[in-house]
């Protein structure tokens, strides 16, 4: 058995492509648009996982896009998506000059939790990130329940 892909709802396909793509660094591996079904699945995969995505479709993340607007409600079982990052203080940097809210922050190097345009957790890690340079990161509170 091997693990393919995480899939997640959104309501609004452009936005979620600016924060997972632009904002987060995945990258679109594969679309479908699917006229009967009236939906569209966009695929995607983080840099390192670029050749195995090409390879065996997997790991990914399936975003499925529902033409006609529907209420997603509960989940609250869901957890989170979680990526290895290079620089977490960069990748955070970049997810706060777009816009996105850093729920909670590297304050003590390592981790940080950001939301999608949906609400889905996302976890970002880095092994052995050095505790937090000065601002903005030292003093940020944590936003949001866990
Ligand atoms: C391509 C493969 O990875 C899939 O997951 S297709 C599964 C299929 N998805 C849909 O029909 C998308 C539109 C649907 N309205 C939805 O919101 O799921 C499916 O069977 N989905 C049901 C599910 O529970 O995932
Ligand atoms: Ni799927």
């Amino acid at each position: 058995m091997r693990y393919l892909h995480t899939m997640v709802r959104v309501k609004d396909i452009d936005a979620s492509l600016h924060f997972y793509c632009d904002l987060l660094g995945l990258q679109e591996v594969r679309r479908v648009e699917n006229e009967a079904g009236r939906f569209t699945l966009v695929f995607l995969a983080a840099p390192k996982n670029l050749e195995q995505s090409a390879a065996e479709r997997c790991p990914e993340v399936e975003l499925t896009f529902n033409w006609d607007p529907e209420e997603y409600q509960g989940g609250r079982n869901f957890g989170h998506l979680a990526y290895k990052v290079d620089d977490i203080y960069a990748a955070c940097q970049k997810l706060m000059d777009g816009g996105v809210t850093i729920n909670r922050p590297p304050r003590d190097g390592n981790m940080a939790f950001v939301r999608s345009p949906d609400g889905i957790s996302i976890e970002l890690l880095q092994e052995g990130a050095p505790l937090a340079p000065a601002e903005p990161w030292a003093s940020m509170p944590n936003v949001g329940a866990w």
